[in-house]
């Protein structure tokens, strides 16, 4: 309920109307030559899930920082944008926008009324420990919030303090890496084993699903051997009809990670003289995630401050900047993610997708129905948008394209859909 509600922040013009696609469809802007097809302008539509804001779970040990870091995170989002609709969905579920220069110049091109940035969805979930798999602590229930996100980011406590149990003892960013892991392959591992189970019954009646089947099959023995030796799902090589045929187990290990390390205030100026920072990034890169070294603390601090005691307060730590910006931009581009922009007088707006996303993908973003009935898309790179000034203009010079069903959207594609419902 009150992810609804929010959204409705995010998203203010989305009206009880927007159920009824009858009129949904009045408001779209009919350009098209033919009866059927109508051009989207995107405007002010999403879905009513808040489809352009892809969620990365904080994840790690109790009492690491993931939720000074996730309140940070959120606060800072609010003071940072003060004109996004930012919101907390839940406690803790949050929507940061991403900063994006890009957004203001075709907003200003367009004289759109406002600028809607890309977001991600922060979630904060509750610390992991060993035996989480067989469902100690609170077990099984947060490894199913961690199914739920897109990407992971797993915060390492890097910080000395007698006065912060540590879980284990002592602060060992190695170890604690290793419960995790162990924790997140080994409920992979219990998840392939009984779909493996499943799928022996073999169920599929046309040779369509029986070759999803099989790749499936193919996929979940790689995938289980993998586990078995201790490594996640994601270092299996799968082609992508395999890929597609397992993604409906949501496997934790298959996720994307990027490695928080989150040191104390006297490190900020220079984690990489911090030992434990040192163990993350050694592992981060053996595992082939991100990194990203950021204070907490420090970030939770800033917030408390008015905006002309912060640039002090960073100047007495020697840095320049806080590090969330940075972690936003970091997450968004280590998790693979793309921006291309809608832009016309009502809205700008920066949508996110996957790399390697196709045109129908990227306008499926929008709304299921532009997937569905996709026809084509009329891109212009975002340098070209600003050069022409226009899609009008950019068009009469030649560099707008019409693009079909395989292209794949490129990062800063301004677009506009063709398509057919
Ligand atoms: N970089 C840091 N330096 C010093 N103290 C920190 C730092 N980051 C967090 N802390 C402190 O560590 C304690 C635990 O933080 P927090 O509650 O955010 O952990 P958590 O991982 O969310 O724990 P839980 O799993 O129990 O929810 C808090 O007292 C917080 O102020
Ligand atoms: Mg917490």
């Amino acid at each position: 309920m009150a992810r609804i509600i929010q959204s409705s922040h995010l998203i203010p013009t989305i009206s009880s109307s927007f159920l009824h696609k009858s009129s949904l469809l009045f408001q779209w802007q009919n350009l098209s030559k033919t009866s059927h097809s109508r051009l989207l302008i995107n405007r002010r539509f999403s879905t009513a899930r808040i489809s352009m804001s892809l969620r990365a779970g904080i994840v790690g040990l109790p009492n690491v920082g993931k939720s000074t870091l996730f309140n940070a995170v959120v606060e800072n989002g609010k003071a940072q944008a003060a004109n996004f609709p930012f919101c907390t969905i839940e406690p803790n579920v949050g929507i940061v926008a991403v900063p994006d220069p890009r957004l203001n110049v075709l907003s200003e091109l367009s004289k759109s009324q406002r600028a809607v940035p890309a977001s991600i969805e922060f979630v904060d979930i509750a610390g992991l420990v060993k035996g989480a798999s067989q469902g100690e602590g609170l077990g099984n229930k947060f490894l199913s919030h961690i199914r739920e996100v897109d990407s992971i980011l797993q915060v390492v406590r890097c910080f000395e303090d007698n006065d912060i149990v540590h879980v284990s003892g002592k602060v060992d960013p190695k170890s604690d890496i290793e419960v995790i892991n162990l924790e997140l392959v080994l409920s992979d591992l219990d998840q392939v084993e009984k779909r493996m189970e499943k799928l022996k019954k073999g169920r599929a009646k046309d040779s369509q699903s029986k070759m999803k089947e099989e790749a499936e099959k193919t996929a979940l023995e790689k995938i289980q051997q993998a586990l078995m030796d201790g490594k996640p799902a994601r270092s299996v090589p799968l082609t992508d009809f395999q890929n597609d045929a397992v993604k409906h187990l949501c496997l934790l290990t298959m996720k994307p990670v990027i490695y928080v390390a989150n040191v104390a205030e006297s490190d900020v100026a220079d984690p990489g003289s911090n030992p434990h920072v040192k163990d993350v990034m050694n592992l981060a890169s053996d595992l082939q995630s991100g990194l990203i070294t950021i204070s907490a603390q420090v970030e939770a601090e800033l917030n408390e401050l008015p905006p002309e005691e912060r640039i002090e307060y960073l100047k007495s730590l020697g840095v320049d900047e806080s590090g969330l910006g940075n972690l936003i931009r970091a997450t968004y581009s280590l998790l693979g993610l793309r921006t291309y922009f809608t832009s016309g007088e009502k809205e700008t707006k920066a949508w996110t997708i996957q790399s390697g996303m196709t045109a129908p993908q990227a306008a499926g973003v929008i709304h299921s129905d532009f997937e569905r009935g996709f026809i084509r898309a009329e891109t212009v790179a975002y340098k070209d948008f600003v050069s022409a000034g226009s899609f009008a203009a950019a068009r009469e010079k030649g560099l707008l394209r019409s693009e079909g069903k395989d292209y794949v959207v490129q990062e800063g594609d301004v677009m506009l859909f063709r398509f057919n419902v």
